[in-house]
């Protein structure tokens, strides 16, 4: 066992993991590290929206239902197949209903939900360039935000800290996952 490996607690094998949250919560920085440490490969949902959603994010406007299920079928069909390997998905997964679809075409989806209060997300979106997602879409994001219930296997982590503290602690939910709710 590696040095690296040898810091984190055992995780299922071949994990399938949707890290989750609103724009700004961290769900690449954190799940780009989780995959690392779980030696799974990590794909961004945002690289597998359909243009014209980038396009109307980019111009301000926030997503619907309809723009979203087209590519929430592509997030799904993505983790089924990496069900051999495991995977870390970054992917918003806002609502209930979005969680269901990806659980429909992964049934052993976990959720992990990186939350932190609206300022501190709008500070660290104002501090980051190079995106299309503008900070003046956060308060929609909020908006359409719907927490984990507890009958949804997944768990919260705080990404007040830092982001070495949020990935362990991300591991170790995933490690001895504590019930939601
Ligand atoms: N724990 C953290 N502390 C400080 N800055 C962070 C932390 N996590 C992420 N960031 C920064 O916040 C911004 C948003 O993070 P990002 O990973 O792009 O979020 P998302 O993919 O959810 O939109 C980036 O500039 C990133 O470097
Ligand atoms: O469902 C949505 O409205 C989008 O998926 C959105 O939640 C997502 O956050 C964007 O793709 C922006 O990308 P970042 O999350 O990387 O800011």
């Amino acid at each position: 066992m590696t040095e690296r490996a040898a810091e984190f607690p055992p995780v299922p094998v071949r994990p399938l993991v949707v890290v989750m949250g609103v724009s700004g919560s961290g769900k690449t920085t954190i799940g780009s590290l989780i995959a690392e440490a779980l030696r799974v490969p990590f794909t961004d949902a945002d690289a597998l929206h359909p243009r014209s959603n980038v396009v109307k994010m980019a111009e301000g406007t926030p997503l619907n239902d309809e723009d979203r299920w087209p590519w929430l079928a592509v997030v799904g069909s993505e983790m089924a197949a990496a069900s051999d390997t495991g995977i870390v998905m970054a992917c918003s997964a806002l609502k209930r209903r979005y969680r269901d679809a990806i659980r429909a075409a992964v049934p052993g989806a976990l959720f992990l939900h990186l939350h932190a209060e609206q300022e501190v997300l709008a500070a660290r979106m104002e501090g980051r360039s190079g995106h299309f997602m503008p900070p003046s879409l956060l308060a929609s994001q909020f908006a359409a935000l719907e927490m984990l219930e507890p009958d949804e296997n997944g768990a919260i982590v705080s990404v007040r800290g830092s982001v070495e503290e949020i990935v362990r602690a991300a591991v170790a939910q995933l490690a001895a996952p504590a019930p939601v709710g």
